[in-house]
């Protein structure tokens, strides 16, 4: 038996194990009868509701109203919610600060043209460990001017020639305003911004819980193209420029980058309920939910209730059955074996071998 990872989901009904082909995985510890609750996440941790839906879904509960406008909106952070209840969570959830960098967040975006918020992902190649490298490195020189400019805000105070500001000892001088300012002037993906600022505060309001996204499985190349691997690099730049102090120290490469490798593989799409997920309004991570394996033929039903996730036994299941959900969107499910293998290896990095695939 293996040791369990922090963060997995422990219960009576089943239990983890090593598989030789496709990681870690759950397994039935007992029969397990058709609609038995084997599991719930209530654990989300990293989350992105893109903007296009930010009007029409609950910013805390993820609920939809056919497209309507949500009654309540708070046009300072960015997010509508269904009732003053969602509204008031949220903001216990983000916290003063996590409410203060939403709002900087939101002013700056606002302000943007649509057009940068664009990213066209038509199948081009994912950058490599090595691309990767580089383009953190290129952005290396610039964040740790920024980052002065930014400590100056800490404890300044004007040197005689009215010329540069002393802090701790670090001169700020007109370089590193000028960083700073270039670095607000590039092109603005919110939603890649927004992912980095909710595991920012995440890690910031429950630094407990960072081994929980830590021992998920990770994925070296995470970032889906090259635009996507920039977005993230300038939105680097632009949370040092502009996020709240007591949370610079949590914006650094190693954060954002363990975002993305952690996200890739295990976040869950979350879609709208009644029209057969029809719907993305955006996706996020939910640790205890990320060691269930796909299976195209599942045992094991995923239902989203708000913001936390249940999984029912699809059917009568025995002992040492491997429990899996399923991977694929509702319209995915019923492709050729080919199309899903296509789908799973490019969006998930895996050639599924589950039952139904190998028995096509
Ligand atoms: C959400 S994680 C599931 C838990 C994972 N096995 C682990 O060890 O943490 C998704 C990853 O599990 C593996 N996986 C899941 N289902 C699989 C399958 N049917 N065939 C092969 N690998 C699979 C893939 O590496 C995939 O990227």
């Amino acid at each position: 038996m293996m040791h369990t990872p922090p963060g997995a989901p422990a219960s009576d009904l089943f239990m983890i194990h090593h598989t030789p082909h496709s990681g870690r995985a759950v397994f039935a510890a007992r029969d397990i009868p058709a609609d038995t609750l084997v599991w719930r996440s209530n654990d989300l941790t990293l989350s992105v509701l893109l903007r296009e839906y930010r009007r029409e879904v609950c910013g805390e509960c993820f609920s939809y109203d056919y497209g309507r406008d949500l009654s309540i909106r708070d046009q300072t952070v960015g997010f509508a919610f269904c009732s003053e209840e969602c509204k008031n969570k949220w903001r216990q959830h983000n916290g003063e600060t996590g409410v203060q960098a939403w709002t900087i967040v939101e002013k700056l975006v606002k302000g943007r043209s649509k057009e940068d918020s664009e990213m066209v992902d038509i199948g081009l190649p994912r950058p490599k460990p090595k691309e990767i490298r580089a383009a953190w490195e290129g952005v290396a020189a610039q964040s740790a001017l920024i980052r002065v400019a930014r400590q100056g805000e800490r404890d300044k105070y004007t040197t005689s020639n009215g010329d540069a500001e002393v802090s701790r000892g670090v001169a700020v001088t007109k370089q590193h305003r000028k960083a700073l300012q270039k670095a607000l002037l590039q092109p603005i993906n919110p939603d890649v911004m927004s992912f980095c600022v909710s595991g920012i505060l995440w890690k910031y309001n429950k630094p407990e819980e960072w081994e929980r996204v830590l021992s998920l499985e990770t994925d070296a190349t995470p970032y889906h193209n090259a635009d996507d691997l920039k977005a993230f690099t300038r939105s680097y730049l632009h949370l040092l420029a502009i996020l709240p102090l007591p949370l610079l120290d949590l914006v650094t490469v190693e954060n954002l980058f363990i975002f993305s490798t952690r996200d890739s593989h295990n976040s869950f799409g979350i879609r709208s309920l009644d029209d057969d997920g029809a719907e993305f309004f955006g996706y996020g991570c939910w640790p205890t939910a990320s060691y269930f394996n796909h299976s195209c033929g599942p045992n094991i039903e995923k239902t989203r209730f708000g913001r936390a996730w249940e999984f029912r036994a699809g059917r009568d299941i025995e002992e040492g059955e491997e429990l899996c959900i399923t991977y694929l969107s509702g319209e995915e499910r019923k492709l050729s074996r080919g199309k899903r293998l296509l789908i799973l290896r490019r969006n998930w990095g895996f050639a599924c071998g589950c039952g139904r695939c190998e028995e096509a």
